[in-house]
C-alpha cells in the first residue's frame, strides 16, 4: 500500500501510461512543466527511467527542489492519496468552473494535490477515484498543455515568481540572445581581504 502523501499543500503530478519510444519526450515534458511551473514531484511509470533521469538532471543543473520518481503502483497511489485528486481530461468539468473550489482545498486548507495525466486511454476508476476530472477546453489536445494550464491557474501565476535553491546555473533573461551564468556558492567565494 502507498502512503507517498507529502504533507502540507504540496502538488504532485502522476503521469499514468508510458509507451516506451513513443511518448519519450512527451513523458519527459511532463516532468519539465510539472517542475517549472510550480509542482513539487512527479511520479513517472516505471518504464519511463529515462525521463526521470533527464529531469534529475535538470533539477541538478538549474535547481529545485523538486522530485522525480517512479512508481510500479499509480492506481494505488491515487486511491491511498490523503489529500484531493484532479485528473485531466477533455471530458471533465470546465476548468474555469471548478478552479476556485480546487484552489479553495489547496491553499487555503493547505490539502496535497495530486494531479493525474494520461498517454493512451485512462481507465474508468481514474474518473471515478479523481476527486475533479477537469477538462481544460473540452478538445482533444496535450497532457503538457493541460498540465501547465490547469498549475497556473492553481497558482494564479505566482509560479513564475518562483525562486530556484541549489541551481548550477541560471538564465539571465535578454531581449535577444542566451545567456546562462554559473551560480556562485559559498564555495566560490573568495573571503580574503
Ligand atoms: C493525448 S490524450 C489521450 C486521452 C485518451 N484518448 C483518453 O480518452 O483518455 C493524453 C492526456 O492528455 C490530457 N488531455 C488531453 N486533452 C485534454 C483537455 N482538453 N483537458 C485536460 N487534459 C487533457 C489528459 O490527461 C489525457 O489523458
Amino acid at each position: 500500500m502507498h502512503d507517498d502523501t507529502p504533507d502540507g499543500p504540496a502538488v504532485a503530478v502522476l503521469r499514468l501510461g508510458h509507451r516506451p519510444g513513443r511518448d519519450e519526450r512527451m513523458t519527459t515534458h511532463v516532468g519539465l512543466t510539472a517542475r517549472a511551473l510550480g509542482a513539487d514531484r512527479v511520479w513517472f511509470p516505471d518504464n519511463a527511467g529515462q525521463s526521470k533521469d533527464t529531469v534529475d538532471d535538470i533539477t541538478d543543473r538549474f535547481g529545485g527542489p523538486f522530485t522525480a520518481e517512479l512508481t510500479d503502483s499509480p492506481h494505488s497511489l491515487i486511491r491511498n492519496w490523503k489529500g484531493h485528486v484532479v485528473h485531466l481530461t477533455m471530458y471533465g468539468q470546465r476548468i474555469q468552473d471548478v478552479e476556485a473550489d480546487i484552489r479553495e482545498v489547496h491553499r487555503d486548507d493547505g490539502e496535497p494535490l495530486l494531479l493525474v495525466v494520461g498517454s493512451e486511454k485512462v481507465s474508468f476508476d481514474v474518473y471515478e477515484d479523481a476527486d475533479w476530472n477537469v477538462g481544460v477546453t473540452n478538445q482533444p489536445h496535450s497532457e503538457v498543455a493541460g498540465l501547465a494550464v490547469f498549475l497556473d491557474r492553481l497558482f494564479e501565476g505566482a509560479e513564475l515568481e518562483r525562486e530556484w535553491a541549489d541551481a548550477d546555473r541560471t538564465v539571465v533573461p535578454m531581449e535577444t540572445g542566451k545567456r546562462v551564468e554559473s551560480v556562485s556558492t559559498d564555495d566560490d567565494t573568495d573571503a580574503s581581504p
